[in-house]
């Protein structure tokens, strides 16, 4: 095809402030690890600082709409109260978050958020059940939230492709679907923001 093709990302925007969530499943890791690492790399390359940048994993796609759901309206209870008020809420969001004084918020609300998951199709409809559910449950995630919810979630018929769209296929070796993720986070997170 000569038309289908990436999105290029547009200028570049400054989210060097913005703090953003990356719900990942854990199901197929091998082909998650390098979408995750794709999309935190080229969010770094725009400016997001790495600490700002909250990773929590889930077992399935499924569970990525909750987990998600959850995670976002956490960080906006705690973007309103201090350390204080909240003690303890931290441990939905990164563990590894540095304390802040406890005049200063917890933590801030997400710019964006994204949900990445790999679905292989199997020899039952277990996969086209998922991936429906997975797709109107993060669409209503981020309509509901007002924070943008990027669909990380790849959906595909073979190994081969997963690994393509990583950028690690066998056969050739693809691009990192994961990297588009990141810079549409960017995007979003900078335009939506209130
Ligand atoms: O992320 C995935 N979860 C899968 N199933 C688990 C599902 O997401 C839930 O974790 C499970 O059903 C429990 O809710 C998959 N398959 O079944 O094929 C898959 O390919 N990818």
């Amino acid at each position: 095809s000569t038309v289908k093709g990436l999105a290029p990302p547009a200028e570049r925007f400054d989210a060097s402030g913005e703090r953003f969530l990356i719900v990942h499943a854990r199901w197929n890791e091998s082909v998650i690890q390098p979408l995750v690492e794709g999309a935190i790399e080229t969010m770094i390359k725009s400016g997001v600082k790495r600490e700002n940048i909250v990773v929590e994993t889930v077992p399935g796609s499924y569970e990525l709409p909750m987990a998600c759901s959850r995670l976002i309206a956490a960080s906006q209870i705690q973007a309103s109260a201090t350390a204080t008020d909240l003690m303890g809420a931290s441990s939905l969001l990164d563990p590894a978050a540095p304390a802040a004084p406890s005049s200063a918020p917890l933590t801030g609300p997400f710019a964006a958020a994204i949900a990445v998951g790999v679905l292989i199709k199997g020899s039952t409809q277990h996969f086209e059940y998922i991936s429906e559910a997975v797709s109107h449950g993060l669409m209503r995630v981020q309509l509901d939230t007002g924070v943008p919810v990027i669909y990380g979630v790849l959906n595909c018929n073979t190994d081969e492709q997963a690994l393509q769209r990583a950028g690690v296929g066998k056969e050739t070796k693809g691009h990192n679907h994961g990297e588009d993720w990141g810079n549409a986070a960017v995007e979003l997170g900078v335009k939506t923001k209130r």
